[in-house]
């Protein structure tokens, strides 16, 4: 097999990569940075550093990297098997162009082999999303041929990859931690179903996508914005705060609760995925900064995503909303000098005030009782 996996960043190397060349894929890269192009060309490999109880170093090997906005990248469009990616939500729409460039040269070169891609990023069906963005790209006579042989199949990946440890000097080093699960669509590949060992298929994706992003990253992000506003700047200092852990854990069950009636979990094993959940932000072995986990934050309490999508849920089923309501309004107080969503935040709420803001950036009505909720929790934590 022949892959290409799209963004050599944390979860790509830590991750998704390890996956595919662990299978015996000849896998390439495709990533922007040089010093990541760079080291991998040079070096064909990495180490992964596996933490928990027992530390492992597993080393990747004979893979390459080529630069992703480059005809390399085109031509193993054209070629390969398989297509991951592993960029975050708002670069999909920067790839897929020189993705369909590829599409189309693979048709002209007459490759009737099956392909699949498989964005691999934290969104509701971020493959699909993906499409509608290499097809925009497409031109109109190539759409058919693209629909009838390529398989977009949407995934939920989880597996928590901080970046590598302030004072490593080797952009390869990546460090993880020992849970992980990859579940795909398996209704939406074209041609026969791959064996990757660690991918897991199923036919009922949206449970899995909903409940991974609907719990871990609510509450993840939550223990982010609270933390920072306790003064925290790890994950790991965040949730051993019993006042923020009180409020991500609540959060949790609320989002919970949701997930249990739209998708029938078992509610014993729902609350047991959750404890789990607090063990792995508080793994004593990951080092992850709140900034990493709060980052983008417009994305983060944008309608669809982990904030206010679960929220929505609690007002379709009439349940409790108290801790996401508070989570929601630490999120408008983030912060960060890195990020331009956080600069971007802090201009509109300045711009417009809190209730015009966050109505704006979640698509929440303006004049609901959520929003007020949220402001007047947001006003009272300045
Ligand atoms: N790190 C995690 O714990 C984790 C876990 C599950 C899912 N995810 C998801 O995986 C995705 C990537 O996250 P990450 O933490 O690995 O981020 P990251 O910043 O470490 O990696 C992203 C990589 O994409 C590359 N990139 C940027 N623009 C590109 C382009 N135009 N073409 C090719 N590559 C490009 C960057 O250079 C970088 O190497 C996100 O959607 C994230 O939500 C992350
Ligand atoms: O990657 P983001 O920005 O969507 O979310 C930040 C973290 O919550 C996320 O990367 C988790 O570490 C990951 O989703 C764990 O599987």
């Amino acid at each position: 097999m022949k892959a290409l996996h799209f963004g050599a960043g944390n979860i790509g190397r830590g991750f998704i990569g390890k996956l595919l060349a662990d299978a015996g894929a000849e896998l390439t890269f495709a990533d922007v940075s040089p010093a990541l192009l760079d080291a991998l060309n040079s070096r064909k490999g990495y180490n992964v550093h596996v933490v928990g109880e027992q530390a492992t170093v597993e080393p990747v090997s004979n893979v390459n990297a080529v630069n992703s906005a480059g005809q390399d990248a085109i031509n193993l469009i054209a070629e390969v098997d398989l297509v991951t990616t592993a960029v975050g939500p708002t670069v999909l729409e920067k790839i897929a162009p020189n993705v369909a460039k590829g599409l189309v040269l693979r048709h002209q070169q007459g490759n009737e082999k099956p392909l699949n891609i498989i964005a691999c990023e934290n969104m509701v069906r971020g493959t699909s999303q993906f499409k509608q963005h290499v097809f925009n790209a497409l031109p109109e006579d190539e759409k058919a041929w693209v629909e009838a042989h390529i398989g977009f199949v949407d995934s939920a990946v989880d597996r928590i990859v901080p970046p590598a440890a302030a004072g490593s000097t080797d952009p390869l080093e990546v460090t993880v931690e020992t849970f992980s699960e990859w579940i795909v669509d398996k209704t939406q590949f074209k041609g026969p179903l791959p064996e990757i060992a660690g991918m897991e298929l199923t036919d009922n994706l949206m449970a899995f996508v909903e409940r991974k992003l609907f719990t871990l990253n609510t509450g993840h992000a939550i223990t982010a914005y609270l933390g920072q506003q306790a003064g925290h700047a790890t994950i790991r200092d965040a949730i051993l705060d019993e006042k923020v852990r009180l409020v991500v854990r609540g959060a949790m069950v609320e989002s919970g609760e949701v997930l249990i009636r739209r998708y029938g979990f078992d509610p014993e094993k729902h609350a047991a995925y959750i404890e789990k959940i607090l063990s792995r932000f508080e793994n004593p072995y990951l080092h992850d900064d709140v900034e990493r986990v709060g980052r983008q934050p417009l994305r983060k309490l944008s309608a669809g995503d982990r904030l206010i999508k679960p929220l929505l849920g609690t007002q379709e089923y009439r349940l409790p909303h108290e801790n996401l309501v508070r989570g929601i309004a630490a999120a408008m107080h983030y912060r960060s000098e890195q990020d331009p969503q956080a600069k971007e935040l802090v201009e509109l709420l300045e711009k417009v005030g809190p209730k015009a803001a966050l109505a704006q950036i979640s698509g929440l009505p303006e004049e609901g009782e959520v929003v007020a909720q949220a402001v007047k929790i947001y006003e009272s934590m300045h």
